[in-house]
């Protein structure tokens, strides 16, 4: 498959921006979709995201708009970047607009909450396409650092591996190195579970344990999202590369993680709504997925007790250095 020319990533949040960077740079010609005029007049004037990427500079190449239309007009590549809970509403308004044949690529990481599916099951649902036209963006991928372009890999996922091949072309510069995979299922889940093991280590952080504590959350976070992906029928390697391990360590050790930051101003004491009006509209995601993911797990008899003390302090009143000292007294077991 040739490398495609034309691509509109929907949606000028942080990632959304970010990867229109990172593909204007590979030599893409991308269109960025904003749902705020003032958004895409903003990156067509002064070259800048200021709300999400402030600071950042934008290649001259990269143009932005509010029209959907206009935006994805002739592309042979449409990004999907908007938060996993809206996803199914957005794509909804914009299927008719998609060019056919189109790869349609989630960079969401979310289980969506009414339904328990992956972003890639809701867009081939959605969209009505065949699944190997679904492609799935993941990794060590925080996007401030990448939009100041240190070094970083990333995996693209699809059936297809043709088309993820000209993806990873299509996305490949000197500071961004992507892997093709197949195993969607695996690097979805790895995905949406980090986040949530994300909001343990940060209320961890909040309420001032170190090292260990984070490194025992990781691993055993790990252990679980290896449990439910395997469940589900995702290849237990994909766990080990950098959709999994990479990037829950990247995500549960970096202050720039918005899920991590989250948790720890739970773990400080702040309340849901507190550390929602703190993150400024950005999305944790973790926040809402960890309800889904606990749903999905007990429908496959898969244990998660990370996931269910999240769900529980996040929705149910829990408070976080009780649900410390829970999974601390759970019975006794070999690794
Ligand atoms: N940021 C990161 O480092 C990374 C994020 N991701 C994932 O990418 C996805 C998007 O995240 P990110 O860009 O960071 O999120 P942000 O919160 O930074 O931005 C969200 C974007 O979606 C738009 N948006 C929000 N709600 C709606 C809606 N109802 N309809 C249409 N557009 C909407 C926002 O528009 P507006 O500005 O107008 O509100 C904004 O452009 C998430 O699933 C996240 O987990 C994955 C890898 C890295
Ligand atoms: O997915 C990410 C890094 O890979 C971004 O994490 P946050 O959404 O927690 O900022």
């Amino acid at each position: 498959m040739a490398r495609p020319e034309r691509i509109a990533v929907l949606g000028a949040g942080s990632w959304g921006t970010t990867f229109a960077k990172v593909l204007a740079d590979a030599g893409s010609d991308v269109v960025l979709w904003a749902r705020r005029a003032e958004v895409a007049e903003a990156i067509n004037g002064s070259r800048c995201n200021a709300g999400y990427l402030p600071g950042v500079r934008l290649p001259e190449s990269l143009r932005a708009t509010d029209d959907a239309a206009a935006a994805v007009h002739d592309a042979d590549v449409v990004v999907l970047a908007v938060p996993s809970q809206t996803l199914r509403e957005n794509l909804a308004g914009w299927q008719p607009l998609l060019p056919a044949g189109a790869t349609l690529v989630s960079l969401a990481k979310g289980v969506e909450l009414s339904t328990l599916k992956r972003m890639s099951e809701v867009i081939g649902e959605v969209a009505d396409v065949p699944m190997e036209q679904v492609a799935v963006v993941s990794g060590p991928n925080l996007a401030k650092e990448i939009a100041a372009e240190q070094p970083t890999a990333t995996v693209v996922a699809c059936a297809d591996h043709d088309r993820a091949i000209a993806l990873q072309h299509a996305c490949s510069t000197p500071y961004f190195r992507p892997y093709t995979n197949t195993d969607l299922i695996g690097i979805e889940i790895a995905g949406a579970c980090k986040n949530v093991i994300a909001l343990a280590c940060g209320m961890a952080v909040g309420l001032g344990f170190g090292h260990n504590t984070m490194s025992s959350l990781i691993t055993r976070g790990l252990a679980e999202t290896t449990r439910l992906g395997v469940a589900l029928g995702a290849d237990p390697m994909t766990f080990a590369g950098l959709a999994g391990l990479g990037d829950l360590v990247a995500t549960c050790m970096s202050p720039l993680s918005r899920n991590r930051t989250f948790g720890e101003r739970l773990g400080r004491g702040e309340t849901l709504a507190q550390a929602q009006e703190a993150a400024h509209g950005q999305v944790s995601e973790g926040v809402k997925s960890c309800s889904s993911i606990r749903q999905l797990a007990a429908r496959h008899g898969v244990e998660m007790p990370i996931t269910d003390v999240v769900h529980r302090v996040c929705h149910e009143g829990l408070q976080p250095g009780p649900a410390a000292a829970e999974l601390l007294g759970r019975e006794r077991k070999p690794e």
